[in-house]
């Protein structure tokens, strides 16, 4: 069916890279794209309320299906009236399908036709995943945006393996389109696999896209491949994909690689990243990365980011956060959580101007330089 419930429209291309401005219309809202998009993996951004989500700009978050349907399971979530209802957020919600956390997660975990088999890593227990059970999952836990069951290959797998994973993800996808219950209401996505092979990456995007999918993701990358490589697959993959429909690159979430992401036409992001290196006291600023437990931030009394206009920024020092991080107080958790979710959707909103002001390659060098990636 072509009139799905989240689509999206392109607003402005720019002139001079692959970059678009648009914007993606769900059943909770429309946001802005290009986007960063917090990871949410068991219906909770961790240590930052909703209402704090908001107030940074969050627009679409990410929960994970395979995590929720071991606990506390999709039934209880769909009895508390859906993912929206369980975790009191109002606004967008996309989950994935479960397949990239069975292999990143699980070992002794057996792929066939059919699905996966493959031991819970939580109590060892003896568990299968399909393609029908990915997306039956996923229309109970109830998000906008939903993701195809696929398998994710190692970036450096041999080219006949990744060549049959992508023809066998290709027949996932359809059979996960033919077991959506819900499509008038969830959007579901096609995950584009290949690994860095071009011809794979070519027949999996001409597959994915014969069959009628609200939106296309691009898998297979952030998975510990040089950024380069990453970069060289983009440059070959988004042009495939259609330019009415929203392009997500899954696992991506450093500030370099989000720029050029969004050069090479991408328009969802989403990344574990700010929030898991902002537990052991790493933070992003626009000077770089400040490692905040470093002894010689234990008499500085400056904010963590002078150029930052979030809550921690303007209400804590660096000697403050020092403190709680050595301390291993729960509250600096959530200040260095909240002011690297905040630095990655104010990057955006500042992409999303250049775009508008057709500066966006300045931009680039100027956030570049100041953020010391151009130093040997
Ligand atoms: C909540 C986490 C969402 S993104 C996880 C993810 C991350 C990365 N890097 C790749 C993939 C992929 O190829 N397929 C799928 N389903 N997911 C992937
Ligand atoms: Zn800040």
């Amino acid at each position: 069916m072509s009139n799905h419930p989240v689509t999206y429209t392109l607003e402005k291309k720019d002139k001079r890279t692959g970059a678009r401005l648009g914007k993606i219309t769900t059943p909770h809202g429309t946001f802005e794209t290009p986007m960063f998009m917090p990871v949410g993996t068991l219906a909770t951004v961790k240590t930052i309320a909703p209402e704090e989500l908001e107030e940074m700009g969050a627009g679409i978050i990410l929960s994970n299906t395979y995590h929720l349907w071991l606990r506390p399971g999709e039934d209880l979530i769909a009895e508390a009236g859906g993912l929206h209802a369980f975790m009191n957020w109002d606004k967008g919600i996309l989950t994935d399908s479960g397949g990239f956390q069975v292999f990143s997660l699980s070992d002794m975990r057996r792929i066939e036709e059919e699905g996966v088999h493959f031991k819970s890593h939580l109590d060892g227990s003896k568990l299968f995943l399909s393609p029908e059970k990915a997306i039956n999952i996923q229309n109970k836990l109830g998000p906008d945006i939903m993701m195809s069951f696929d398998e994710c290959p190692p970036f450096d797998e041999s080219y006949d393996y990744v060549k049959k994973s992508v023809e066998r993800t290709s027949r996932w996808a359809e059979r996960g389109l033919e077991a959506h219950q819900n499509p008038d209401r969830q959007g579901l996505f096609g995950i584009v696999q290949g690994a860095g092979f071009e011809d794979l990456r070519k027949q999996s995007a001409k597959d994915l896209t014969s069959m009628d999918f609200a939106g296309y993701s691009i898998g297979g990358l952030s998975v510990g491949e040089p950024k380069e490589d990453m970069y060289r697959v983009l440059d070959f993959t988004t042009p495939l994909l259609p330019e009415h429909k929203p392009r997500y690159l899954m696992g991506v979430g450093t500030p370099d690689a989000l720029i050029e992401g969004v050069m090479r036409g991408v328009d969802m992001f989403d990344c574990v990243l700010p929030t898991r290196i902002a537990r052991n006291g790493t933070t992003m600023t626009s000077k770089g990365r400040v490692v905040i437990k470093n002894a010689i931030y234990a008499r500085d009394f400056r904010p963590l980011d002078e150029k930052c206009g979030c809550y921690t920024c303007r209400n804590y020092t660096r000697a403050y956060l020092r403190h709680l991080l050595k301390s291993d107080e729960t509250f600096g958790l959530r200040l260095t959580s909240y002011h690297n979710l905040y630095f990655l959707l104010d990057l955006m909103k500042k992409v999303r101007q250049a775009i508008r002001e057709d500066n966006l390659l300045e931009f680039k060098e100027q956030f570049f330089e100041e953020y010391g990636y151009n130093k040997p």
